[in-house]
């Protein structure tokens, strides 16, 4: 099944991203996560010592709980797509994205990608103490840039990030900005190079609808620039408007790869409409064991 959505892939992208370079190559990959402490006598010093001692220390034994939150996901991505990774809560879809930027070690399985990946989070490293002028230098010396390139950028970022629209925002520091705020100056500051790899986790949800839509456009002009994006959305509509393709992953399994309307309409179909599920969310992926 894998298999055949990964060849009706490779047809499709030759017509619809001009490329037939390869970007990211997931192989299989299976992401474990292991929750430590979960065992009884979790907190006493004697559970810990007799854990300490036993001889056949299995993970299980040491309180140790595996989370299988990616099932054997397989998919090639192209230069110049813009991709949409869909799915139920808990489906796998950060955990994917992690594992593609180098963040998260996979159990089985390779990752292949090209260049560098950038991973664009809501939760992206910037320093809450320090303002968000410091935050633009900070944010894209870390992308590689030199400090004359960000002097160069800067105005550009904070227009674009529209934080100082109702006042002057940007001089005070991060941590009094609302999420919506933070999320808009993450993105405008990844927006602000071009990237192999843009890995974008609900960037776009936090924001309102004119920053939504400028969003958007810029995603498409980092698409002709060069690489690849990636879109963690459960806005189906941000996903109708930039991604050509969609990865819908269900319980950590990739169950569907095509075409955005073709797999937004399967997902629809399933969830009961757009954004919205008729029955009550399924299990979280991560089979426990
Ligand atoms: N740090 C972690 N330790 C253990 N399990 C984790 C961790 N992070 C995520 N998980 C588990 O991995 C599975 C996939 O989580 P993930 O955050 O990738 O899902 P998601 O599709 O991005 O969800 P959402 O749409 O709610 O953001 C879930 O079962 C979750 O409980």
């Amino acid at each position: 099944m894998a298999e055949q959505t990964i060849e009706y892939h490779t047809e499709r992208t030759r017509v619809a991203a001009d490329s037939t370079i390869p970007t990211v190559v997931c192989d299989g990959v299976d992401i474990v996560y292991r929750v430590n402490g979960t065992g009884a006598g979790r907190g006493s010093a004697t559970a810990a010592l007799n854990r300490m001692m036993r001889r056949e220390k299995t993970e299980k034994a040491a309180g140790v709980r595996k989370v299988h939150a990616v099932k054997k996901v397989s998919f090639v991505a192209y230069k110049g797509e813009a991709i949409g990774l869909i799915g139920t809560n808990g489906s796998g879809k950060s955990t994917l994205l992690k594992a593609v930027a180098g963040l998260l070690p996979v159990e089985n399985g390779r990752i292949y990608t090209h260049g560098q990946p950038s991973l664009l989070g809501v939760n992206a490293a910037l320093m809450g103490d320090l303002t968000g002028e410091r935050n633009v230098y900070l944010g894209g010396l870390a992308m590689g840039m030199s400090r004359e390139q960000v002097r160069e950028r800067y105005q550009g970022i904070v227009d674009f990030s529209g934080i100082n629209e109702k006042g002057d925002f940007i001089t005070l520091p991060m941590r009094t900005y609302s999420s919506g705020m933070g999320a808009r100056l993450r993105f405008s500051i990844a927006a602000a190079k071009d990237h192999d790899v843009l890995l974008i986790d609900e960037a776009l949800a936090t924001g309102d609808r004119s920053f939504q839509r400028r969003s958007e456009e810029r995603i498409r002009e980092l698409r002709q620039h060069a690489g690849t994006v990636f879109l963690v959305s459960h806005n189906n509509k941000s996903i109708r408007d930039t991604c050509d393709r969609v990865l819908w992953l269900e319980r950590g399994e990739l169950r569907m790869d095509g075409p955005t309307e073709e797999v937004l309409e399967a997902y629809e179909a399933f969830t009961g409409g757009a954004d919205k599920p008729k029955e009550p969310a399924p299990a979280p992926a991560g089979k426990v064991a």
